[in-house]
C-alpha cells in the first residue's frame, strides 16, 4: 500500500501527519504506525497524527504516540495539525476541530499557531512537585541543574515508579525570569525525552503561576526546540482562556509504503 505523508515540527516535537479524509489508514496497526516513527527503520518522528472529517468542525485530531499506541491531547501536534489544514485548503486562518479531549479552536498567521487548549480545573500541589491535566498529565517538578539532568533516566523513573502503567508526562523546570522558565520533557508514549512538548510547556506555566513563581498570566517557555507562549485566565480553583502559541511548519513530504 502507498500513502502519501507530511512531516511537520513545532519547537523540534516532530509528528508525520497524514490526511485520511477517505479513511484509508490502517489506524489498529499499532507496529506500522511505531516504524513509521521509528527514526532508524521508518521516517522517524515523535508522534503520527490523522487528520479526518467531523461532522461538526473542520477536522478531526487522532494521535498516536511513536510506540503506536493512540493517546490523549498533543498540544504541539494540534499546532502542527491546524498548519497541514491550511496547507490543504481546509482552513484559512481560523479553524475549529476535534480532538480525544474535546473542541480546539485555532487562529494561524504565517507559520505561528495560536491554539485553545481545554480549561484546567484541577492542579494536585504536592511538597516538590505538581500534577495536573491539560488535556494530557504532566508532572511539574522544578530543579537545580536543568542543563546538567538525565532527564530520560530520572523521567523514565518517575513515569513508572510515581504513576505505574498508566504513567504521565514528566516535565523539569527552572525559572529564568519573572515570567518565563526553562523546561525539558520526559514523554511517555516515546518513553525518552522529547525537544518540546505542548501541553506540558502549558502545564508548567499554570503550575508555576498556582506556586505562586509568576504573577503574569502570559508566560514565555524555554525548550530544547524552541520557544512557547502561554496566556490564561486565573478562574476560581483552575485556569480559562489557556492558549498555547508558537510556530508549527512542514519540513518534507513523501509516500509511505508498505
Ligand atoms: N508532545 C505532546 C504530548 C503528547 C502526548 C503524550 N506523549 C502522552 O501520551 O501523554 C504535546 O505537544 O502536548
Amino acid at each position: 500500500m502507498k500513502l502519501d505523508f507530511f512531516k511537520y515540527q513545532g519547537t523540534g516535537n516532530d509528528f508525520v501527519l497524514v490526511d485520511n479524509r477517505h479513511e484509508i489508514f490502517p489506524k489498529n496497526d499499532t507496529k506500522l504506525i511505531a516504524k513509521i516513527c521509528d527514526r532508524r527503520f521508518g521516517v522517524g518522528a515523535d508522534g503520527l497524527i490523522l487528520l479526518e472529517n467531523d461532522r461538526m468542525t473542520d477536522f478531526k485530531m487522532v494521535y498516536y504516540n511513536s510506540d503506536g499506541g493512540e493517546s490523549t491531547m498533543c498540544g504541539n501536534g494540534g499546532r502542527c495539525l491546524v498548519a497541514f489544514a491550511k496547507y490543504l485548503g481546509i482552513i484559512d486562518t481560523e479553524a475549529t476541530f476535534v480532538a480525544i479531549d474535546g473542541i480546539h479552536t485555532a487562529q494561524i498567521r504565517g507559520d505561528i499557531v495560536k491554539l485553545k487548549m481545554q480549561d484546567v480545573e484541577e492542579i494536585k500541589v504536592k511538597p516538590q512537585y505538581s500534577f495536573l491535566d491539560t488535556g494530557s498529565p504532566h508532572h511539574v517538578q522544578l530543579v537545580d541543574a536543568l542543563d546538567d539532568m538525565d532527564v530520560p533516566s530520572e523521567g523514565a523513573k518517575l513515569r513508572y515508579g510515581l504513576y505505574g502503567k498508566p504513567g504521565s508526562n514528566i516535565n523539569f523546570v527552572s525559572q529564568s525570569g519573572a515570567d518565563s522558565f526553562n523546561v525539558r520533557t520526559y514523554e511517555r508514549g516515546v518513553e525518552n525525552e522529547t525537544l518540546s512538548c505542548g501541553t506540558g510547556v502549558t502545564a508548567v506555566a499554570l503550575a508555576m503561576h498556582r506556586a505562586g513563581k509568576t504573577v503574569s498570566n502570559q508566560v514565555q517557555v524555554n525548550t530544547p526546540g524552541g520557544e512557547l507562549e502561554i496566556s490564561f485566565d486565573v478562574a476560581n480553583s483552575g485556569y480559562t482562556e489557556i492558549y498555547l502559541k508558537g510556530p508549527a511548519t512542514q519540513v518534507f513530504k513523501g509516500t509511505l509504503e508498505w
